[in-house]
């Protein structure tokens, strides 16, 4: 058993409510990386890189600590989508997105800073939307502003009004942290849970 203090390099407020689930303490720190795709790099491939870099970015500073890091990124028609950022790019990746199916890549790094021993893991998510209209997308972005959320909506919430079907091992995949991929990672570096 290692219990060390866990810190989340993250600065996503959805991890880190994710996180709280599994009733661990730990501190939420953000992490610094670049997080440009390689030429050629899958998407599997590279949120498991970021996911182990946003870990590995703070192992200095928390030399005796489990570090959680975790990315995702959404995929239409081999294009890599992020975060909109912005109503005018929320509203093209949500047109985008209509009639059609979506694939989510949630890349997750559990490090011991102190041995630096890491586990990873990509939990992958298929999300089929409806055929949405141009009045129900500014409808949905209006009441839920989803700016910040890779694929430009929130599951948990009236996001899922938008979908057809959802697939996925682990529905928190998807919102932004696999809690079943992160309790197998824990527990294989004999971190105890509650
Ligand atoms: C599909 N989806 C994506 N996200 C968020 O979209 C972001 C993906 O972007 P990211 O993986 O690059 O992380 P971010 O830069 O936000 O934080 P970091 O950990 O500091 O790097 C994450 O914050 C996810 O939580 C989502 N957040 C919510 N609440 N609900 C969703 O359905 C959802």
């Amino acid at each position: 058993m290692t219990d060390l203090p866990i810190i989340l390099a993250s600065s996503s407020p959805y991890r880190q409510q994710l996180l709280q689930r599994l009733g661990l303490p730990f501190s939420a720190v953000a992490p610094a990386i670049d997080e440009t795709p390689r030429p050629e790099e899958a998407p599997q491939q590279l949120v498991q890189r970021l996911a182990l870099e946003k870990a590995q970015a703070l192992a200095e500073r928390f030399p005796q600590h489990l570090i959680i890091g975790s990315d995702q990124v959404c995929v239409r028609q081999q294009q890599i989508l992020g975060k909109p950022h912005t109503h005018q790019a929320a509203t093209v990746q949500l047109q985008a997105a209509s009639d059609q199916e979506l694939y989510f890549y949630t890349g997750l790094t559990v490090l011991n800073s102190a041995t630096q021993q890491s586990l990873s893991d990509c939990v992958s998510t298929t999300v089929k939307f409806r055929p949405l209209s141009a009045a129900q997308i500014e409808r949905y972005l209006q009441a839920e502003q989803p700016y910040d959320c890779a694929g430009s909506f929130k599951a948990e919430g009236l996001g899922i009004s938008l979908f057809r079907y959802l697939r996925s091992d682990d529905p928190t995949a998807l919102i932004g942290l696999p809690l079943i991929a992160l309790t197998t990672l824990l527990q294989q570096l004999g971190q105890r849970l509650p």
